[in-house]
């Protein structure tokens, strides 16, 4: 892809990762992504905010090649997928001065083994003057990492926001099209990268907000030339409360707790209450994150193994707990063959979650019709207490 153009002064530089599926050795990638920076030209000055992850670097270059003078380059965020490509654009273009946020300055220097002459630091509310264009660099520690900035270019009304607002999105699309589309992107980006940072999301959207805001230039996925919606989208995700939701990851080797998974359903939905069963031997755990953004209710399926739960099972919660989402019930399900500690263990690995704990329900062997009215009357407690709540 080559350099597009966004206004007279602004550009759209990067990469678009199409082949991408699979992004930290961690969150799935249904839809590829891109790597955006922007080249912001002032009539003095020329700045590029960002760069590109380290593989995708000669498709940044490439688009460099030509290019008069570079005076800054301005690092938002630390991680390589952004700040990666910098020692390459810096070798090209060496007088180039890198702008950053104090703490943004010992990451680079750690993580890319940058040198101390080559950083201009910049305080919260700092401005540079690129000549008849301006940038003013707003901090947002915790936006995910804690050195992390945005950039608001008054002039035009944009915002250069990072890892806000972005979307793991491959696209020839430079800007959203269809709202309706990529709302589900922008919920998983958010479900697994802001979501453990919610309080501090939402004070950094009032700082968005107060702007006058044209369009947002994220740096994953498509730009938002209507930025409304996604501030509101945000908002709901931070804010609302927790719907009359189950999310339900489980695991099973013999089928005991499979088909305890699928009386509870049954059970809970007879109750009308809604439920999202995550079979982790093939879940797709962007979509278990996006489902916790909502869920009130987290009830983990396991059988006992070597003592305690399905390492699966562990592992979901142990990124249930990370994510920190604002489930308030919490209980367990499963079955066993002779003993264990599979509910001590598992519930201790929810530390981060202010949850009640509701009775476990587990069974020796396969399910009985007892085993199954224990189920129920858990259904029954979750429905009450969501009514109890007004989770709707
Ligand atoms: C590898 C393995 C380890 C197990 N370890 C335990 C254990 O430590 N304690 C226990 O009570 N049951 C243990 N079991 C038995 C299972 O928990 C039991 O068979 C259970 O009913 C299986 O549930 P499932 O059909 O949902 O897989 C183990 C089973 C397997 C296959």
């Amino acid at each position: 892809m080559d350099q597009r153009k966004i206004t007279e002064r602004v550009f759209w530089l990067g990469a678009v990762d199409w082949d991408r599926r699979l992004f930290d050795a961690l969150i799935p990638l249904p839809d590829g992504t891109s790597y955006n920076a922007y080249l912001v030209r002032g009539s003095e000055k020329t700045a590029l905010l960002d760069t590109v992850d380290p593989p995708m670097a000669p498709k940044l270059l490439a688009q460099l090649d030509g290019a008069q003078d570079l005076d800054f380059i301005v690092s938002h965020h630390a991680e390589q997928d952004h700040s990666g490509t910098i020692p390459l654009v810096l070798e090209r273009f060496p007088k180039a001065k890198v702008v950053c946020t104090p703490k943004a300055k010992g990451m680079l220097e750690d993580l890319l083994y940058l040198p101390e002459n080559v950083f201009v630091t910049v305080d919260d509310g700092d401005t540079l003057s690129l000549g008849d264009r301006t940038l003013k660099f707003l901090h947002t520690p915790w936006v995910h990492w804690p050195e992390t900035m945005v950039t608001y270019l008054p002039e035009e009304g944009i915002l250069f926001s990072c890892d806000f607002f972005g979307s793991h999105i491959a696209s020839s699309d430079l800007f959203v099209v269809d709202q309706g589309q990529v709302r589900e992107a922008f919920k998983r980006y958010f479900a697994e990268i802001m979501m453990p940072f919610r309080a501090v999301i939402a004070k950094n959207l009032e700082k968005v907000k107060a702007l006058d805001l044209r369009m947002i230039a994220p740096s994953h996925g498509q730009i938002l030339d209507d930025p409304s919606w996604i501030i509101e989208a945000y908002r709901s995700w931070i804010s609302n409360p927790p719907r009359n939701l189950v999310v339900l990851p489980f695991v099973s080797m013999h089928d005991s707790t499979r088909r305890m998974v699928d009386h509870f359903i049954s059970a809970l939905a007879l109750q009308g209450v809604a439920v999202e069963p995550f079979n982790l031997t093939v879940a797709d755990i962007g979509k278990l994150a996006m489902a916790l953004v909502d869920a009130a209710t987290l009830v983990v399926a396991t059988p006992t193994v070597l003592a305690g739960p399905h390492p699966l099972a562990a592992y979901a919660a142990f990124v249930a707990n990370a994510l920190r989402p604002k489930a308030k019930l919490l209980s367990v399900i499963g079955s066993y063959g002779w003993g264990g500690k599979t509910v001590e263990m598992l519930s201790s690995m929810f530390f981060n979650l202010k949850v009640e704990v509701l009775d476990p329900v587990l069974c020796k062997g396969l399910p009985t019709y007892k085993d199954f009215e224990a189920l129920d009357r858990l259904a029954s407690t979750i429905a009450s207490k969501h009514r109890e709540n007004g989770f709707s």
